[in-house]
């Protein structure tokens, strides 16, 4: 909560219904996110995530309901305010969304765009205060070694990571990731989600997050919020909250046979991802034991 006890986003009775298809994308969705909260938006895929997280910073407008993000009215604004708002709210994509040609320090700098006026070209364009806070952010998660760097030479990874120092030069109050290791390895996923969290807790940020990737869910939010055909599922902190029983809400709320056949997917997803995780600590393993053998 804030100082007054406002959430940091209040959504009430939130429905979508995009032109044009055939059911809506969100039906009566209630969500209430505390200063500081660190929540997940876990679904499968077509759930209603990335467009509940779109309502937050007014990139959709509700067919239905309601949507207060730090304490405006978001549909209600237009221009300046509407902008004013965004620059609060730091967003994460999938797919990192880098100016691949440009440098990794020049994509950070794009982040301070919005406090200034005019086009920016090249590194020097900006203001001096602005290139040391991108050095810096750009040192905390690891990558100053890499800022004259093309960002199209750097891995999925790394890539995330420079979207997620490009976000802090907004110095935001919440984050919102829109599966942000959807494109990326176990090992970097769970790299790039440790950061997100240690970030927020030094910067109190409040974190809302969407993935489909159960473990990674509970291993990393303090609540999860359970998406099926636009509708919430499922509100719980994650404390005590085991695996099985998220996968069991799943398999209760599955209907029909295609939805179970994703659920089926998902699993199966997941059941890799742990054994790709397995394979490369008994390769480590080996490799280890090759070692001592010499
Ligand atoms: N611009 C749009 N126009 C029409 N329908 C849309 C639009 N964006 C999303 N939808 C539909 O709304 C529903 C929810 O989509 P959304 O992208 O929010 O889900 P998601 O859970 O984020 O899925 P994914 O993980 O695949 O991104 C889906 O049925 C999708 O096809």
């Amino acid at each position: 909560m804030t100082a007054s006890g406002t959430p940091v986003v209040e959504i009430t009775e939130l429905g979508k219904h995009y032109p044009g298809a055939e059911d809506p994308a969100l039906t009566g969705v209630s969500l209430s996110v505390a200063r500081g909260e660190v929540v997940v938006l876990l679904g499968l895929s077509g759930s209603g995530k990335s467009t509940l997280l779109r309502h937050i910073d007014g990139l959709e407008t509700p067919t239905t309901g309601t949507v207060r993000t730090l304490g405006q009215d978001v549909p209600s604004l237009r221009g300046r305010p509407l902008r004013a708002l965004r620059g609060r709210i730091g967003f994460i994509f999938q797919q990192f969304e880098l100016v691949g040609p440009l440098t990794v320090l020049e994509n950070v700098l794009t982040g301070s765009l919005a406090t200034l006026r005019g086009p920016r070209v090249g590194i020097r364009s900006y203001p001096r205060a602005l290139r040391l806070a991108a050095l810096g952010h750009l040192d905390r998660v690891g990558l100053l070694n890499r800022a004259y760097q093309r960002a199209d030479t750097l891995s999925g990874g790394q890539q995330q990571r420079v979207a997620i120092a490009r976000a802090l030069m907004q110095n935001p109050e919440i984050l919102l990731a829109d599966e942000p290791v959807a494109s990326l390895d176990p090992e970097s996923s769970g790299q790039v989600m440790s950061l997100i969290r240690e970030i927020a807790a030094e910067q109190g940020l409040t974190v809302v997050c969407s993935l489909h990737q159960v473990d990674l869910a509970l291993d990393w939010g303090d609540r999860i919020v359970g998406l099926r055909a636009g509708q919430v599922v499922l509100d719980t902190s994650t404390a005590g909250l085991g695996r099985d029983q998220v996968m069991e809400i799943y398999g209760r709320v599955a209907t029909t046979t295609g939805e179970i056949q994703a659920i089926e997917q998902e699993l199966a997803e997941v059941r890799d991802a742990l054994l790709t995780e397995e394979l490369q600590r008994a390769v480590d393993r080996d490799l280890d034991r090759d070692e001592d053998l010499r």
